[in-house]
């Protein structure tokens, strides 16, 4: 459904800000963008909607090179994209408006957008007057008008509070199941890990790491992961050749096979220690993530 091939695109000359990229997403199919601050990602939802230009490579959309007000492409800005003034549905009518349909249909699309959104019950307050939670709703059903066949979500659960964040990441699920593409940028982990099949990692403007989300996770069962509830002294840390890491989290080598988990576990229980949580066989994303940081910033 959409391909990039080797895109690249400068906000100035000689820097580019989008070197390279290739990537492509199938319907139904939920991609997770992420990278830290300034990596390029909301330059990259710009270059899929069509609303910045590649400087080489190209973007195809159905087989086609996507252009400015591209159709069946929809995105969900990080800013709010909606009159403060206006309702909740005096806004959907005037976006729906510009969508070049027949009265009834830009009706029918309005009403369908509160209703997956569920802001039926505040659609005649204000905008301006929404939480925050309800304006990221807002946000998402003005983009839902164009019924798009891929959406891009920009940090859309951003100052979102967790009943809001979850019924947003429902909707998307749903979305999903009817077919429709998903580019997501999060910097929540967790998030993305729930909801994405693939996921890119962008790092100044290239892909550091692709692949699917159970690829990326999966793990070769050489490492234990344990959180003690108190910090290991250093004889355990010899003992079980356990290093330490973020919120006493330790990781535990099975590479030399001189201990079985098991065998850890209840060394570190006979010792006194309190253990909070286990993990083994799967990193979480945030791992994932801040090892290849980490790694592409020691080769630079
Ligand atoms: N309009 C612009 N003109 C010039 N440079 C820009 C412009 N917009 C973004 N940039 C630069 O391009 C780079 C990528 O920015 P972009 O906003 O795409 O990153 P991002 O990954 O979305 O960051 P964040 O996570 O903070 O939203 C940054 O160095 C940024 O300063």
């Amino acid at each position: 459904m959409l391909s990039l091939e080797r895109v690249s695109f400068a906000y100035r000359k000689r820097q580019a800000c989008i070197d390279g990229l290739s990537l492509s997403l199938g319907a139904g199919q939920t991609l997770g963008l992420l990278g830290p601050n300034g990596a390029g990602k909301t330059t990259l939802a710009s270059l899929v909607t069509g609303q910045l230009t590649p400087t080489s490579g190209q973007i195809l959309f159905a087989g086609k090179p996507v252009c400015l007000g591209q159709q069946g492409i929809a995105l969900v800005p990080q800013e709010y994209a909606f009159y403060a003034r206006l309702s909740g549905r005096e806004n959907l009518m005037f976006f729906a408006g510009l969508l070049n349909l027949p009265k009834n249909e830009q009706q029918l699309r309005v009403n369908r957008a509160l209703a997956s959104t569920e802001l039926a019950a505040y659609a005649d307050q204000k905008a301006g007057t929404f939480s925050g939670g309800l304006k990221r709703r807002l946000n998402f059903a003005i983009a839902l008008l164009q019924q798009p066949q891929l959406m891009i979500l920009d940090e859309p659960t951003a100052n979102v509070d967790p009943q809001s964040r979850a019924f947003l990441l429902g909707t998307i699920a749903k979305l999903k199941q009817e077919g429709v593409a998903i580019i997501y940028t999060s910097h929540l982990l967790s998030e993305v890990e729930a909801i994405a099949d693939k996921v890119a990692l962008l790092h100044r403007g290239k892909i550091l790491l692709a692949g699917e989300l159970s690829e990326l996770l999966a793990e070769d069962h050489r490492y234990l992961y344990i959180q003690l509830a108190q910090t290991a002294p250093a004889t355990w840390l010899d003992a079980l050749s356990m290093q330490r890491e973020a919120d006493n989290w330790y990781r535990c080598s099975m590479q030399e096979r001189r201990h079985s988990p098991g065998e850890i576990i209840s060394t570190l229980e006979q010792k006194g220690a309190d253990i909070r949580q286990i993990r083994h066989g799967q990193h979480r994303l945030e791992e994932v993530y801040l090892r290849a940081l980490a790694d592409a910033e020691a080769s630079l």
